[in-house]
C-alpha cells in the first residue's frame, strides 16, 4: 500500500476575480472548498487510477473534520492523528487570465504527543510498501521530525518518497529515498544547482550530484516546459506539444508525482508510460482550480513526447 503523509494539509478556498485592487470591496465568484493538503493531493489522484492509498496526517478543529470526513466521502481512507487548534485554510484566487495569488498559511501546531502517536501509527503499519511525504511541516514540529518517521518507515522495510521544498531536504536525501519530485527552483534554493530548462547537459550533471548524496530516483519537474526522469543509470525528458488554457497551477505537482507512481511504483521499467501520464495529468489538473475530475488525460497522454537522453559522457 502506499501511504501519503501530509503533515501540514489544508483547506484549499478557491476563488475568482476580475482584478485585484487595494482598498475597495472585491466580489469574488467560484467559490470552490476542498480537502487537501499536498499528500491528500497525492492520494487522491491515485485512487482515481486504481492505486490503493490511505492518508496519514495531523487534523485539527472543524476545518480538520471538513478534511478528513472529504477524503472519506471520496473513498480514500484517512488516519488522522487530532491535533489542537484549526487546520488552515489556504486561499487560491486566479485575478485574471495569467494571474495568480496564492495564499498559504502556517497550519495548527502540533506537540511532541501528537509527533509520538504518529510514529507509533506508523510502526503499526502490516501493509505500508511505501510512504510519500509531502508538502510543509506545522509549527512547532520537532526539528528531526521527518527523520524519526523515515527511520520508522526504513524499519519496516518499506521505501519512501519526498516532495518537500525545506532546506532538509538536503539532509534527508542521505537517507536513500526513493524518489524525490524537485523542481528547478527547488534545486537552485536547496542544492545550489542550477539547470536552465530542456539543457540536457545541465540536467545530466544535477542528476549525478543528486544520485551522489543518495537519491534513488529523481523526478525533476520544470512548470510547462517539461520533465526530467532519472534512476541513475539512464535519463528522460517528457514535455507537452500542445497548450493548455491554465486556470490554477496549485495541485499540478501533487497530481503528475501521483500520476508517475501510478504506473512506475508497480513496474520501474514502465518510465515512458508513466512520464506520458504525468505530464498529461498535470496539463489537466492546470486547467481548472484544484485536481479537476481528469476528464482530459487520456486525449493528452497521446500528445506527450519523450525521449531518452544520450549521455554525453
Ligand atoms: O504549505 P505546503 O504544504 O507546501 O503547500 C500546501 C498546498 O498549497 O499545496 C497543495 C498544492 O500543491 C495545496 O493543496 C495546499 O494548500
Amino acid at each position: 500500500m502506499i501511504y501519503t503523509l501530509t503533515a501540514n494539509p489544508a483547506i484549499d478556498y478557491n476563488i475568482a476575480c476580475d482584478g485585484l485592487e487595494p482598498n475597495c470591496v472585491t466580489r469574488t465568484r467560484n467559490a470552490v472548498y476542498t480537502p487537501n493538503g499536498k499528500g491528500l493531493n497525492v492520494s487522491f489522484t491515485l485512487d482515481h487510477y486504481g492505486v490503493p492509498t490511505t492518508i496519514l496526517g495531523f487534523f485539527a478543529g472543524f476545518s480538520g473534520r471538513f478534511i478528513v470526513e472529504g477524503a472519506e466521502a471520496l473513498g480514500v481512507p484517512v488516519k488522522p492523528v487530532w491535533t489542537e487548534g484549526i487546520t488552515r485554510v489556504n486561499v487560491f484566487l486566479n485575478a485574471g487570465p495569467g494571474t495568480e495569488y496564492n495564499m498559504v498559511n502556517a497550519g495548527a501546531a502540533v506537540n511532541a504527543d501528537n509527533e509520538q502517536e504518529l510514529f507509533e501509527l506508523i510502526e503499526s503499519l502490516d501493509d505500508l510498501d511505501c510512504l510519500v511525504i509531502s508538502g510543509s511541516l506545522p509549527p512547532q514540529t520537532s526539528e528531526h521530525f521527518l527523520q524519526e518517521v523515515i527511520k520508522r518507515v526504513k524499519a519496516k522495510g518499506a521505501e519512501f518518497v519526498l516532495d518537500i521544498s525545506s532546506p532538509q531536504l538536503k539532509e534527508l536525501v542521505a537517507l536513500e529515498p526513493l524518489l524525490i519530485k524537485p523542481n528547478d527552483d527547488e534545486l537552485a534554493d536547496i542544492f545550489g544547482i542550477t539547470v536552465s530548462g530542456e539543457d540536457d547537459e545541465s540536467v545530466q550533471a544535477a542528476m549525478t550530484e543528486l544520485h551522489e548524496r543518495g537519491v534513488k530516483n529523481v523526478l525533476l519537474t520544470l512548470g510547462g516546459a517539461g520533465a526530467y526522469f532519472s534512476n541513475g543509470e539512464r535519463l528522460w525528458f517528457a514535455r507537452r506539444t500542445f497548450e493548455v488554457n491554465v486556470v490554477s497551477t496549485v495541485c499540478a505537482g501533487d497530481s503528475s508525482l501521483a500520476a508517475f507512481l501510478s504506473v512506475w511504483s508497480h513496474d520501474q521499467s514502465q518510465v515512458e508510460e508513466a512520464l506520458k501520464l504525468s505530464m498529461a495529468t498535470g496539463a489537466n489538473v492546470v486547467e481548472c482550480p484544484g485536481l479537476g475530475d481528469f476528464a482530459k488525460v487520456d486525449e493528452y497522454r497521446d500528445k506527450i513526447l519523450v525521449r531518452e537522453v544520450v549521455a554525453t559522457k
